[in-house]
C-alpha cells in the first residue's frame, strides 16, 4: 500500500484520487464535483426531474447558471423579446428553475453573461484542481487550469444536482508534449487543429489528455483554454494543463478565487498538483511545435486540416473504403476539390467568436492585424465576444472601433454563430473562416461551410477575402516598403 501511495502519480490521478467519494467493486467509481455549470438548452429536463422527484439541488452554492446558447447577439432588445419559441422556452426555464433552486444565474443583462467556459475562468469560479462538470461537450475547457473538467449528459446533470457527484469509469492517461519554440503567428488554435490533425477525431478515445511540453508552458492561459477547448474533438474525456506561474497570476484577485491567507495556502496546494517526475501514462506523444504552421480545416471535421501554404488533400488509395468515402463527401459538402491551393479559398463569412477563441486576448490578437484596413467587399463578418466582461474590456481598449472601422459587426456575448442554435446562421453554400471548434455538416447552418482557423487567420481572410498565411500578413508592411524602393 505504502509503495503504491508514494509511487509518481500524473495530475490527473491526484485530482481524481482526491475526489473519490467511493469505489464499489466492479461499478464505476464515485466521484465528488466541485462546480457544476448550468445552461439553458441541457438543464430543463434535469430540473424537472428534480422536482418530479420532490428533491432539492444539493449544493446550489457549487451551481452556477448562464444563457449562452440560444441568446441573439444581435441587440439588447433582441436579447429581451426573443422571437424564436424553442430559444425563449428553454431561457424562460433556466430562469424559473434558477429562482425555484436557488441557483445564481448570469442572465442576459448581468454585467457577468457570456459562454459559460468564458465566464467559470473570468471570475475565477474554475480553480486547480477541482471537478468540473457542464452538461456541454467543450467543458473540457476548464481543464486549462489543472482541474479536470469534462461534459456530461442530461441524466448526469440531474444526478450531479440530487448529489453533487458522478459514477465515472477511470480514463486512462495521454499525455502529449509539445516541445520547442512557435514560430511567429503560429497560435494555441494552430497546436489544437495540429494534434487532431496527427491523432484524429478518435485519437483521445477513453483518455484523460495531459497537455505538457516548452510550447504549452510559454502560452498564456487563454492559449491553454484553446488547447483544452479542443480536446473533445480528439475524443479525449478531458483536457489538463498542470498550473504554474501563469495561472496563478491569471487567477489572483478574480472574484471567486481566494484571498489573503487562502490564497497563499491555495497556491500551495495548486503547486502539488502536477505530474511527478517518472509518473507512467498510458499513452505519450511528442510533437515538434516547430513543425505546426498556421492551420486552417477543409473539411467537415476538426481533424480534416492542413497548413495554409499547402492544398486541399488528396484522397488516400491505402484508406478504407468507408474513409474514402467519408473524404469525398467532405469534399463535396465543402464545394472544394484536391489540389486546391488553401490560399485560393475565397471565403464569404467570417465568425470571430466562441468559446474557443473569443477572449480578449483573441480579440486583441485579430484587431492587430485588422487595425487600419477594411473587410473584402464579398465578405460578412462579426465579432462576438465570449462574455459581457471581455466585451466591456475591449471596449475600453478601443478594439471595438478598430473592428467597426473595418467593417466588422460587433455583436452581444453568446454562442453565436459557433452553432445554428440562435439567429446568426450561414445561409447554404456559404463559406466561413469561424474561430470556433467545429466544422460539421450544417454546424453553422444547413449547408454552411466552415473552415476552422485562429482568430488572426480569421482576421487576415476577412480582409483579403481568402485565406491568407497571417506569417506573410505580419511582414506586410516591410515587404510593401522594399517593393517601394
Ligand atoms: C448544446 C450543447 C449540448 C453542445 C455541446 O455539448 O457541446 C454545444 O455547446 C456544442 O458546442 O455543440
Ligand atoms: S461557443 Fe460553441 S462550442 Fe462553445 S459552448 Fe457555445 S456552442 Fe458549444
Amino acid at each position: 500500500m505504502s509503495t503504491l501511495q508514494n509511487s509518481p502519480k500524473t495530475l490527473f490521478e491526484k485530482v481524481w484520487q482526491q475526489h473519490i467519494v467511493a469505489e464499489p467493486a466492479g461499478e464505476p467509481s464515485i466521484i465528488y464535483i466541485d462546480l457544476h455549470l448550468v445552461h439553458e438548452v441541457t438543464s430543463p429536463q434535469a430540473f424537472d426531474g428534480l422536482r418530479m422527484a420532490g428533491r432539492k439541488l444539493r449544493r446550489p452554492d457549487r451551481t452556477v447558471a448562464t444563457v449562452d446558447h440560444n441568446v441573439p447577439t444581435s441587440s439588447i432588445e433582441d436579447r429581451l423579446h426573443i422571437l424564436d419559441q424553442i430559444a425563449s422556452k428553454q431561457i424562460e426555464a433556466l430562469r424559473k428553475n434558477c429562482a425555484d433552486f436557488g441557483v445564481e444565474l448570469f442572465d442576459v443583462q448581468s454585467p457577468d453573461q457570456g459562454i459559460v467556459h468564458i465566464i467559470g475562468p473570468e471570475l475565477g469560479l474554475t480553480k486547480p484542481g477541482m471537478t468540473i462538470v457542464c452538461g456541454d461537450s467543450h467543458t473540457s475547457t476548464h481543464g486549462a487550469f489543472g482541474a479536470l473538467a469534462f461534459g456530461i449528459g442530461t441524466s448526469e446533470v440531474e444526478h450531479v444536482m440530487a448529489t453533487q457527484t458522478l459514477p465515472q469509469d477511470k480514463p486512462k492517461t495521454f499525455r502529449i508534449n509539445v516541445e520547442g519554440a512557435l514560430s511567429p503567428g503560429v497560435t494555441a488554435k494552430d497546436i489544437v487543429l495540429h494534434i487532431i490533425g496527427e491523432i484524429g477525431t478518435a485519437g483521445a478515445t477513453g483518455y484523460v489528455v495531459e497537455y505538457a511540453g516548452s510550447a504549452i508552458r510559454t502560452l498564456s492561459m487563454e492559449g491553454r483554454m484553446t488547447v483544452c477547448n479542443m480536446s473533445i474533438e480528439a475524443g479525449a474525456r478531458a483536457g489538463m494543463i498542470a498550473a504554474d506561474a501563469t495561472t496563478f497570476a491569471y487567477l489572483k484577485g478574480r472574484r471567486f478565487s481566494p484571498a489573503d491567507t487562502a490564497w497563499d495556502e491555495s497556491v500551495t496546494h495548486w503547486s502539488q498538483l502536477v505530474t511527478d517526475a517518472g509518473a507512467i501514462f498510458d499513452r505519450e506523444l511528442t510533437l515538434n511545435a516547430a513543425d505546426i504552421t498556421p492551420t486552417v480545416s477543409w473539411g467537415t471535421s476538426p481533424g480534416m486540416v492542413t497548413g495554409v501554404k499547402s492544398t486541399v488533400p488528396m484522397a488516400d488509395p491505402a484508406a478504407s473504403e468507408a474513409d474514402q468515402k467519408a473524404f469525398e463527401r467532405a469534399l463535396e459538402y465543402m464545394g472544394l476539390h484536391s489540389g486546391e491551393p488553401i490560399e485560393e479559398i475565397k471565403i464569404d463569412r467570417v465568425f470571430l467568436g466562441s468559446c474557443t477563441n473569443a477572449r480578449i486576448e483573441d480579440l486583441r490578437a485579430a484587431a492587430s492585424v485588422v487595425r487600419g484596413y477594411h473587410v473584402a467587399t464579398t465578405v460578412r463578418a462579426m465579432v462576438v465576444p465570449g462574455s459581457q466582461s471581455v466585451k466591456a474590456q475591449a471596449e475600453k481598449e478601443g478594439l471595438d472601433k478598430i473592428f467597426t472601422e473595418a467593417g466588422f459587426d460587433w455583436r452581444e456575448p453568446g454562442c453565436s454563430m459557433c452553432l445554428g442554435m440562435n439567429p446568426d446562421i450561414l445561409a447554404p453554400g456559404e463559406r466561413c473562416a469561424s474561430t470556433s471548434n467545429r466544422n460539421f455538416e450544417g454546424r453553422q447552418g444547413r449547408g454552411g461551410r466552415t473552415h476552422l482557423v485562429s482568430p488572426q487567420m480569421a482576421a487576415a481572410a476577412a480582409i483579403t477575402g481568402h485565406f491568407t498565411d497571417i506569417r506573410a500578413w505580419q511582414f506586410k508592411d516591410q515587404i510593401a516598403q522594399k517593393e517601394a524602393k
